[in-house]
């Protein structure tokens, strides 16, 4: 063999060493890309932190999201939810203001004619709403059915026959100007959101409100919840603290605990608890009553729920949150306020009003957006509610926001009509993206009707989790058990008040805490 043959090998075998070298350092950095995009997350008590990338994390005591798409499961999976069934005809304290209460529930439901949407890929990144003002128009065909359009309503929303799904609606191109519609906040201060106005905005941009601190707000608003304070904490403190208790006295406890609306399961699995932990345990003061009362108390609040709201994007698209209810008990509040909470975590929130029976509701979460520099996609009164849902989150998609939150009307649990719709809505939306989180909101002062509710909505629409509206206006603090309990499904959020930043996350022990 000569030379240059053996310089030929040796300069081939180098080759060959330094392209495996070059193949395993690319892999190795495409590895690293891939796995770079969602795992920083700006927690909203202020600080920076680069957190794992299982989806959840936690913000001191503040809100908890975590990403949807089936990634983020319960850490304590709820049981099944409790189907109504026949028990739907039950309507007892409901209002009777134009109730179609009547007809029975398991009657045959009026069908919903299927249109055909465009593929959910087929349109990604052309569809565009056609003017700055992000106002969506009903399609055509829901347009020229005025007879799907409901009566304005005097007391409740009249019942209006379920409108057929839309097409999405065919949209011109979007001038350039509003190529940058969904506000971009300063991730850097999160307590003073200030994004930046989209490049469309005409005028100068409206003034941002601060946000109040997220971090601790349960223990903050801990006053809010005195009512429930009284009705539990100190009742039931002061009868364990009465020293032996005979069953007159377990009697009484009882009866505080079903006037705080614990619900009977509860109630029973308290005062179990308590009878037998007090069998083994000596409790001789009150500091040990209170101990022993809070750890059954958190108990029975479950705390292996997940409750973060699953409010992040995955999988390069926006997280879907639709907010669901009967009328008047703090949706549109309730939106708008955790709008204010992903701002304040650097999030870009685009909001859906699909509430077109009041014009009302979608100013009011057209002024939310505004306070907070989130853009809201609305469609024209009486317009098909699913096709506004169905804009928003296109829009959502198109510029890259990381979540989309959908308002939708009120609507009696009772009105057939009305929940097909809502069905229809999330039906509607999902043939776009998955609808991640489907929180429905209970006002805590309605008491065992709001179970009612909970019960036909869970059956609709599938919820993911609850927020009580409210709890500042009620002694029956007591129905966060009782939610939980029959529903199986985790109590997310609480309203504490009216306030833009009375909404905190519901933990069991800050919660147990405030009461006793
Ligand atoms: N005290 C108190 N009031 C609240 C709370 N949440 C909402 N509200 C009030 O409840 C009222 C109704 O709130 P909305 O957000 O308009 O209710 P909604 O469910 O969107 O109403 P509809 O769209 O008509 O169904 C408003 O006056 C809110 O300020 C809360 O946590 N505490």
């Amino acid at each position: 063999m000569n030379t240059a043959v053996i310089i030929g090998i040796v300069v081939a075998v180098i080759v060959l060493i330094a392209l495996v070298v070059l193949g395993v350092m690319l892999s190795r950095r495409r590895r690293i890309s891939l796995s770079d995009d969602s795992g920083t997350q700006r927690p909203v008590d202020g600080t920076t932190r680069q957190v794992d990338k299982s989806g959840g994390y936690q913000a001191g005591s503040g809100f908890n999201f975590s990403q949807g798409g089936g990634g983020v499961g319960l850490a304590e999976p709820p049981e099944p939810v409790v189907r109504p069934g026949t028990e739907r005809t039950e309507v007892d304290g409901q209002p009777g203001v134009g109730d179609d209460a009547s007809v029975p529930r398991d009657s045959a439901q009026r069908g919903i004619r299927d249109v055909a949407l465009p593929d959910a890929d087929a349109d990604t990144g052309t569809q565009t709403l056609p003017d700055d003002t992000t106002e969506t128009s009903a399609p055509d065909d829901v347009a020229a059915a005025p007879s799907s359009a409901p009566e304005a309503p005097a007391v409740e929303p009249a019942e209006p026959e379920p409108a057929p799904e839309p097409a999405a609606p065919e949209a011109p191109e979007a001038p350039a100007t509003s190529e940058v519609p969904v506000a971009e906040p300063a991730a850097a201060e999160p307590t003073a959101v200030e994004p930046a106005a989209p490049e469309a905005a005409p005028t100068a941009a409206p003034e941002l409100d601060e946000i109040a601190p997220t971090a601790g707000r349960l223990g903050r608003l801990r006053g809010r919840l005195s009512r429930s304070q009284g009705a539990i904490g100190k009742s039931m403190l002061g009868l364990l603290g009465a020293g032996d208790l005979d069953e007159e006295s377990w009697e009484d406890i009882e009866d505080t605990l079903l006037m705080a609306d614990l619900g009977t399961a509860s109630t029973m699995a308290v005062v179990e608890r308590l009878r037998t932990e007090l069998a083994t345990s000596s409790v001789r003061t009150a500091d040990d009553a209170r101990a022993l009362l809070k750890r059954v108390l958190v108990e029975q609040l479950r705390p292996g729920f997940d409750r973060s709201v699953r409010a992040l994007p995955h999988a390069g698209q926006p997280a879907v949150v639709l907010v669901v209810g009967v009328n008047g008990t703090g949706k549109t509040t309730t939106t708008g306020k955790l709008a204010r909470v992903l701002v304040a975590d650097g999030r870009r929130v685009l909001l859906g009003a699909a509430d077109t029976f009041r014009a009302a509701a979608a100013d009011q979460l057209q002024t939310w957006g505004e306070r907070v520099g989130a853009e809201v996609v609305r469609g024209k009164e009486q317009a098909d509610p699913a096709s506004v849902a169905f804009d928003a989150v296109v829009k959502g998609i198109d510029h890259g926001a990381d979540v989309v939150m959908i308002d939708t009307a009120g609507r009696l649990h009772t009105k057939t009509g009305l929940m097909d719709e809502l069905g229809k809505v999330k039906r509607v939306v999902e043939k776009k993206a998955p609808v991640d989180e489907v929180l429905l909101v209970l006002d805590a002062t309605v008491g065992q009707n709001g179970l009612t509710q909970a019960r036909v909505f869970a059956e609709v629409v599938d919820i993911t989790g609850v927020v009580l509206t409210k709890l500042d206006g009620t002694a029956k603090g007591g129905i966060v058990f009782h939610v939980q309990e029959e529903l199986g499904v985790p109590v997310k959020l609480v309203g504490l008040g009216e306030g833009a930043d009375d909404l905190a996350p519901f933990e069991p022990e800050a919660f147990v805490d405030a009461l006793l």
